[in-house]
């Protein structure tokens, strides 16, 4: 069990195959990017203070098997979180280069439930991090924060209402799948 802000974070190491690691991540380290962008009050826009990452393509059948996946977590994340869950929004490949963020924020929006996040790379690192915020009104700054790191090909998933960062990338690109389940 985590302390908290995080006991209710968990990484569950191997969830992919290593030849789809290896391949989702060749695939993306090249392929064509657009800058994510963030649900706003007035709609989904672009603000890169906000969030600077690309979303990048992947080929159908790479996307299809990440998603399967994801999919596949979905009774034990269910077991884990003790709710119930429906499906998952379609995956969004994230590639981050030297700069790049996302800063605190919850992914509360449109019947999300639970965050899940598939880790592919960090170069010049052999784990990737998140950085997780204490809901407690009584986190003092030395305690109101906690980083967690996690391996290629583990998955880490968290109630969407929980505040997190990815804080500026040093070392590019850093390489991620989000998706989030809804509310069963
Ligand atoms: O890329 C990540 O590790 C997490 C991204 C994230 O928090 C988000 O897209 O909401
Ligand atoms: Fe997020």
């Amino acid at each position: 069990m985590l302390s908290p802000p995080t006991h209710d974070v968990v990484v569950w190491e191997s969830v992919l195959a290593p030849a789809l690691l290896d391949a989702l991540t060749r695939t993306m380290q090249a392929a064509e990017g657009r800058p994510a962008d963030v649900c706003a009050p007035t709609g989904r826009l672009v603000d890169q203070h906000i969030r600077r990452t690309s979303r990048v393509e992947v080929p159908q059948s790479l996307s299809d098997k990440t998603r399967l996946c994801f999919e596949g977590l979905h009774d034990r994340l269910e077991e884990h979180f003790g709710v119930r869950l429906g499906g998952c929004e379609p995956p969004q490949f994230l590639r981050y280069e030297r700069g790049d963020r996302f800063v605190p924020h919850s992914d509360v929006a449109a019947g999300r439930r639970v965050t899940a996040v598939l880790h592919l790379a960090q170069a010049g690192a052999a784990r990737g991090s998140l950085t997780f915020f204490a809901p407690s009104p009584t986190a003092t700054w030395q305690t109101c924060r906690k980083k967690i790191s996690f391996p290629p090909g583990s998955v880490i998933a968290f109630p969407a209402d929980l505040v997190h960062e990815v804080p500026p990338v040093r070392v590019g690109p850093r390489l991620t799948v989000v998706t989030w389940f809804w509310n069963g």
